[in-house]
């Protein structure tokens, strides 16, 4: 069975406050997008992981679908799988690609398996596995918040419009990301700025982290520049970067970019 977990942008993103356990409170518009990895799951002798395309980071053990096996192994009965990930999805570009990978898993499992989970079993086990990942389950635009884990539905539909996703030569790691910045409440929420008109955003709509990347990484700002050079309604980098989107009434021409960048066009 074959699957097709798709990325996100985040449309602005304010970073709350600090929690006791370490971790941020946040408010955020997950959107999704149509930039996407294949993922396919057959029952085998043995758990096996192979992957091909983008290379993956970090040891297969830490790979969060081979860990969706082990969280989902310990309450049910499961026979062995073969898994393999054709990676599309820039990483570490804050377009949530594992998390989208760790929740499509578990929809892949509990159809093959017949788990008989409901989306929201599904998302209580995700959110172990990281912040962003209940979000996939459903994927439809949402407002996050608390630990960016906690979703409202928005009713935001951008398809009248031509999204570009830009990936810069730039690797931001999550953790750094929040380690950049002083949280500070925000003085009107995100549910309500995003349903201003898409021309008003860029006076209203930001992304906390990127003032401390920008300064480390002076590529990105580039990228975000670029966009509204080139004609976009609104531009930001997404989640914790190092990705930037820019909304346009149209195609534009960013050939210039292209050279030193991946541009992704009609996300
Ligand atoms: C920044 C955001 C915004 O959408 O996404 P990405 O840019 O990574 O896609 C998310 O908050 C990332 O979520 P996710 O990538 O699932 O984070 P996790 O693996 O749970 O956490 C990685 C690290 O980020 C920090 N962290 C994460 C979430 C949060 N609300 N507060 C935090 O302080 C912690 O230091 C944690 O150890
Ligand atoms: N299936 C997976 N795909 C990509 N990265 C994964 C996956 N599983 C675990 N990881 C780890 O998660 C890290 C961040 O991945 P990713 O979700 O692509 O970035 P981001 O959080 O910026 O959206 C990677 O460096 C990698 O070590």
């Amino acid at each position: 069975m074959i699957a097709f977990p798709n990325a996100k942008i985040n449309i602005g993103l304010n970073i709350t406050e600090r929690r006791a356990d370490g971790y941020h409170n946040l408010e955020t518009i997950f959107y999704p997008i149509n930039i996407t990895d294949a993922l396919e799951i057959v029952p085998a002798n043995e758990l096996s992981f192979e992957a091909s395309g983008l290379g993956i980071p970090g040891q297969v053990e830490d790979n969060l679908c081979i860990k969706g096996y082990h969280l989902l192994k310990a309450d049910f009965d499961l026979p062995p799988v073969k898994i393999h990930l054709h990676k599309h999805i820039p990483i570490g570009a804050g377009l949530g690609g594992g998390s989208s990978d760790a929740a499509f898993f578990f929809k892949l499992m509990n159809k093959e398996f017949s788990l008989n989970l409901s989306n929201e079993q599904m998302r209580d086990y995700v959110r172990v596995l990281g912040a962003d990942c209940a979000f996939f389950i459903e994927g439809k635009p949402v407002y996050a918040f608390e630990k960016g884990d906690q979703f409202e539905p928005v009713d935001l539909d951008l398809s009248v419009y031509h999204l570009v996703l830009v990936m810069p030569p730039a690797h931001v790691s999550t953790a750094e990301a929040y380690r950049g910045v002083k949280p500070q409440p925000s003085e009107r929420s995100l549910k309500e700025l995003v349903s201003l008109p898409v021309g008003d955003w860029k006076q209203y709509i930001r992304n906390d982290f990127e003032t401390s990347i920008f300064k480390n990484h002076p590529v990105i700002r580039g990228v975000k520049s670029a966009l509204y050079e080139a004609g976009a309604l609104y531009a930001c980098m997404s989640g914790s970067g190092a990705s930037v989107f820019g909304v346009f009434k149209e195609r534009p021409d960013l050939s210039a970019l292209e050279k030193d960048n991946q541009v992704f066009y009609n996300v």
